[in-house]
């Protein structure tokens, strides 16, 4: 089939690279010109593994296209991608004028019957006011194409996004008739040859998916901080109620890891935006509020945790940090928690030595380049060298298992707080090393 895909971000990139690894023809449009000079040279402004790979086999294989020529997009194309970020305002409903101005782009150049499909992570309601909005520009021209508009959310997690897309458990359809719906399913068919299944709906309830999905897993992790917090209380082990709980195959292990919290834009985002859907209709989503209240907490209970230690006197003192982005596999910080994390201790004046396999660029763009309070590191032991203490931030899996001896023959002090609960605390005291770790039994005065 011929696509086009409008917005050549992440999810843009991901989106029209695997449709055209499936032997689809791709357009994949963004307005901003540079970026589209600079991945006609292969060069990404993104990180995900096999990401580049994929674009150049498709390129080569002139399946895939870029370009910032939206009207002969659409003229070549029967299905209309649109993977743009829609503008996000804390408290609001996310803003969607642009996305609607795209649409009304689009309908300027419709020449025969299109699909205009929506993978974007948009408030409720957005899919009528797509159609409204193509029918109102229809109605101008003067013309009567036939269109359609469906959602089609996106489940892909940054890190593993090219897996998740060839190979979904489910791809979820909402439209409002039979032919859309039986064109989709052969859009997909390849995808789902193990008979995952395609689950066609209306749009509404299409919409309302992704963020159920996002804030569902949101909460299954706040649930198990919440209990990590009681286990610090108990003394028992949220590690090994962790096992506990994962193995009810009613339950699942997935998703039940104690930590800093979740990180990244859509988590943070979605669950914040569901909250807000709730609101303006009249309805107070008390469990996503506690959500939200118990992930933000997670934080703060880290950072009270090192200044504890150390009697809340940071001033000059410097700290070995490893990870910074979100979460593994990503170059993306946004919503990470490392970053509130050193925020907060370098505002009490501690020092950082920052280590990140991709996150280090951007990281120095957050705190400035000239930013003398932290530096960063060639490698992960360089980070610790003669620090006060090592924080773990993100769970890389080059941080699994070090070389304890190595660590702690460079750190001054042999101090770990671990954000993410990596290692064993029984075999790290044998070590001789302090370890910190969340849900760890708090000292009692
Ligand atoms: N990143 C993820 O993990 C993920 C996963 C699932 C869904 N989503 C959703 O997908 C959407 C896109 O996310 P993203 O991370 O790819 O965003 P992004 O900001 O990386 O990409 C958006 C792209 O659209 C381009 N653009 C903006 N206006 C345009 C216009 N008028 N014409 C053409 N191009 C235009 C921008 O230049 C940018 O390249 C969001 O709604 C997000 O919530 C993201
Ligand atoms: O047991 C766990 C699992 C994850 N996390 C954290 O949760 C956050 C989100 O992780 P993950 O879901 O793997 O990353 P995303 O790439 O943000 O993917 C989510 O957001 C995407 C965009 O909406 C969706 O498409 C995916 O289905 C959804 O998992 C990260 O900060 C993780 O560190 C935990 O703290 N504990």
């Amino acid at each position: 089939m011929k696509l086009a895909v409008i917005g050549a971000g992440y999810i843009g990139l991901i989106t029209a690279s695997c449709f055209a690894e499936m032997g689809n023809e791709v357009i994949c449009v963004d307005f901003d010109e540079k970026k589209i000079d600079n991945l006609d040279h292969y060069r990404l402004s993104v990180y995900e593994p096999g990401l580049e790979d994929l674009i150049r086999r498709n390129c080569k294989g002139n399946r895939l296209f870029f370009s910032t020529n939206l009207s002969k997009a659409v003229e070549d194309s029967l299905i209309c991608y649109l993977t743009l970020s829609p503008i996000y305002r804390e408290g609001e409903l996310s803003d969607i004028t642009y996305y609607l101005a795209v649409a009304q782009d689009i309908s300027r150049h419709l020449n025969g019957y299109k699909v205009i499909v929506n993978k974007s992570n948009v408030p409720v309601g957005t899919a009528a006011r797509l159609q409204k909005t193509i029918a109102q520009e229809l109605a101008v021209r003067g013309v009567e194409y036939e269109f359609d508009v469906v959602v089609d959310p996106e489940f892909v997690k940054q890190g593993t996004a090219i897996e998740d897309f060839m190979k979904p458990d489910r791809i979820v359809i909402g439209c409002d008739n039979e032919r859309v719906a039986e064109l989709m399913k052969e859009l997909y068919a390849p995808f789902v040859r193990t008979n995952r299944p395609i689950i066609i709906m209306d749009l509404v309830s299409a919409e309302l998916i992704k963020y159920s999905a996002n804030a569902f897993l949101a909460t299954k992790i706040s649930f198990m901080n919440e209990l990590a917090n009681i286990c610090a209380i108990t003394g028992a082990d949220i590690n090994l109620i962790r096992l506990g709980l994962g193995s009810d195959s009613r339950i699942g292990n997935l998703f039940l890891f104690p930590g800093l919290g979740y990180g990244g834009l859509r988590f943070s985002q979605g669950v914040r935006e569901l909250i807000q859907t709730a609101k303006t209709i009249g309805y107070t989503p008390r469990l996503l509020e506690a959500t939200e209240a118990i992930n933000q907490n997670q934080r703060r209970l880290f950072i009270d945790m090192i200044s504890a230690y150390f009697h809340d006197d940071l001033r000059g003192r410097v700290f070995g940090v490893w990870g910074l982005s979100f979460k593994p596999w990503t170059d993306d910080i946004r919503e990470a928690p490392a970053l509130t994390v050193i925020n907060a201790l370098m505002e009490k004046g501690a020092r950082f030595k920052a280590y990140d396999p991709q996150a280090q660029k951007a990281a120095q763009e957050f705190f400035g380049v000239s930013n003398t309070a932290i530096s960063y590191a060639a490698d992960m032991y360089e980070a610790v060298d003669d620090a006060a203490a090592l924080i773990i931030n993100t769970d890389w899996t080059m941080f699994r298992t070090p070389d304890f001896n190595r660590l702690k023959s460079r750190l001054r002090t042999a101090v770990i707080f671990d954000g993410r609960n990596l290692y064993n605390c029984q075999k790290l005291t044998q070590l001789g090393f302090e370890y910190f770790y969340i849900g760890k039994k708090q000292r009692t005065a």
